[in-house]
């Protein structure tokens, strides 16, 4: 008899007849039940007032402006979900829209756009310059189908690729190959270097696949912060000698991944181990890394092509290499990815899921980004999944200049981390506070592997509570008029994970040709680039001012306009402060006399006359 217990206190582990059936059920293709349907009708959301850039009309083309046919009651809104329902049998997904309030007036008249961006996608996928800016061609489709490739030398390349990642990831797993000093007698960590494309998908895809014991552990650096690097060298210890260090970047010069590289290298060098026998690059051919790799002898060196994008660079050796090494099933991934391409080529909307996703935020942000898109997905080992996607989405979209030149700021905000943690954070506000968003719910099916559950409570597991929690949030959204989208997938393994990037991928490619932008450069990146190499460059000739007056005879000390004065940059005065109220902080031998609080009342010189080769 099921005894009333407290809800701390857990349910006998007894199978009845019932539960072993529902078991039996639960491991069949699922059966849909519809959550309880929110009572209140969607109405079409409002279009958030924007700040129009000069030279544009407003908003002439919204969405929301076409009358919507929104679901006023249970059943009709379970009609359009069953209307709506997308699903994708080899994959064992599901995508429903039907909590996004587009009337079938939408779709018909996006239509012909939607037809000439399916166009333009056939085209790239067929080897177009679809990176104009850049003249180069986007291949990132062609990594799971080689044969897609326009050309037999670039396929031969992929798949050579491919090929010897697996090679390595099994010589590396079966000791063949070995660090040369270890006790282990065999590789048993993975330090990966690397930032952006070159860090978020092998982060996202070790998150979501590594085995609990994987054959070696995968660890990052993805920053210049020296504190981070050295906690991850500091949790390495003694097992720096068993560490395969990956530096991965496409172009091979990032600054943050040189860093990482150096410090790492520094602290093998303390270690007394030889780093170029632990050593692996994936970048370019011929970028500095490439270089530095082949003439320090290093284990091994992976391409990166010219034709992918570091923010779709997670089928390339960029992903592959670090998933191989981590025992998850690479092929199975990329098989998942070209299923889903596939899926993706249809041409009738209504059977395409990345065309659906990409109408679906069309709607939801009015074309514009008027709204945020939240992601939540109800299961830990996703939790990068909306991490991951911020750079794909907002590097891809996030633009100033439309493919003729006009301004138009586009792009759509992403953020979230993982329900139902995120509950107890801030679906308040997405509940009751400012309307600027619609989410996206990842839905897993398959709460942990067969065998293994158990009733907490009578008839409820743990899983069925995280499944009421996004039911219930769905529904509670809802039922205040926010729109969401839900992703299901059966469970999260190499298949469903490279169907899940393959179909964001190609809904932002999608959506970057709706709104006609260019989603394959990144101009905005530079301009922060270029600004700190030039505050770099400022900090050495400060440096090298404060060194010639702290070797005269009286020491001279310099006021930070002085400094700026002989800089001949009276305009960086507050960067020049800045620089020395780091420096200071840091030891470096600057000594500020004065008070920081008052800048102008600081007196600067250097604690020790350093011959400074700057
Ligand atoms: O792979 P890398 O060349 O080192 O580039 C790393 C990252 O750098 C920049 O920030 C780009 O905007 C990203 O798209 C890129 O992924």
């Amino acid at each position: 008899m099921a005894s009333t217990q407290g809800i701390y206190s857990s349910s006998s582990n007894v199978k009845t007849r019932r539960s072993l059936l529902a078991a039996k059920l639960s491991r069949r293709e699922p059966s849909f039940v519809p959550v309880s349907p929110a009572c209140r009708p969607v109405r079409p959301a409002k279009s958030v007032a924007r700040d129009t850039p000069p030279g544009l009309s407003p908003i002439s083309n919204s969405p929301h402006s076409m009358a919507t046919t929104p679901e006023k009651d249970p059943i009709s809104l379970w009609n359009r979900y069953v209307h709506w329902l997308y699903q994708n049998k080899d994959l064992g997904l599901y995508l429903d829209v039907s909590r996004i309030g587009f009337s079938d007036g939408f779709f018909e008249k996006m239509d012909s756009k939607m037809q000439r961006a399916l166009a333009a996608m056939q085209e790239l996928e067929k080897g177009a310059i679809a990176n104009p800016d850049e003249g180069r061609m986007v291949g990132h489709y062609w990594l799971r189908n080689p044969s897609l490739a326009p050309n037999s030398s670039l396929r031969l390349q992929i798949e050579k690729t491919l090929d010897s990642v697996c090679e390595f990831a099994n010589k590396i797993i079966s000791a063949e190959i070995k660090p040369p000093s270890s006790p282990h007698g065999r590789f048993t960590q993975i330090l990966s270097i690397g930032i952006g494309g070159s860090a978020l998908g092998p982060q996202f895809v070790a998150e979501a696949l590594a085995p609990d014991n994987p054959p070696l552990k995968v660890r990052f650096i993805d920053n210049t912060d020296p504190a981070g690097i050295d906690h991850q060298i500091a949790q390495l210890g003694p097992e720096l000698a068993s560490t395969l260090v990956i530096v991965i970047s496409k172009s091979g010069g990032t600054p943050e991944t040189r860093n990482g590289l150096l410090e790492v290298q520094k602290a093998f060098r303390d270690a007394g181990l030889e780093f170029s026998k632990q050593g692996v690059a994936i970048t370019q051919e011929n970028s500095l890394l490439d270089n530095t790799a082949r003439i320090e002898r290093w284990l091994a060196r992976f391409p990166m092509f010219d034709w992918v994008g570091g923010r779709t660079s997670v089928m390339s050796a960029v992903g592959l290499l670090p998933a191989a090494l981590q025992g998850i099933d690479i092929r199975e991934m990329l098989f998942g990815a070209s299923l889903m391409d596939e899926a993706n080529r249809k041409i009738v909307v209504k059977n395409n899921p990345a065309a659906l996703l990409a109408l679906c935020w069309y709607w939801a942000t009015d074309g514009v980004g008027s709204k945020d898109m939240v992601v939540l997905p109800y299961k830990d080992s996703l939790l990068l999944f909306s991490r991951y996607l911020q750079q794909l989405v907002m590097e891809s979209l996030g633009k100033e200049l439309d493919l003729d030149g006009n301004r138009v700021n586009q792009g759509i905000t992403v953020y979230g981390n993982k329900g139902s943690t995120d509950q107890h954070a801030y679906i308040q506000q997405l509940r009751e506070g400012v309307h600027n968003f619609f989410v996206t719910f990842i839905e897993v099916l398959r709460d942990r592997p067969p065998g293994h559950d158990w009733e907490l409570e009578p008839g409820v597991t743990c899983g069925d509570y995280l499944f009421g929690m996004l039911q219930g949030t769905r529904s509670a959204l809802y039922s205040n008029d926010r729109e969401s989208i839900t992703v299901t997938v059966q469970e999260v393994n190499p298949r469903s994970v490279g169907a899940l990037i393959a179909l964001y991928e190609r809904a932002v490619g999608l959506y970057a040709y709706l709104v006609n932008i260019n989603a394959y450069h990144q101009p905005g990146v530079e301009a922060g680039k270029k600004a700190a190499g030039e505050i770099l460059a400022l900090q050495k000739r400060v440096l090298a001012i404060l060194n010639e007056a702290s070797c005269k005879e009286p020491v001279e000390s310099l006021t930070l306009n002085e400094i700026a004065d002989r800089c001949q940059e009276p305009g960086q005065i507050e960067m020049i402060y800045k620089i020395i109220a780091h420096m200071a902080a840091n030891d470096r031998a600057i000594i500020a006399e004065g008070d920081c609080g008052s800048p102008r009342s600081i007196k600067v010189f250097l604690g020790e006359c350093i011959a400074y080769d700057l």
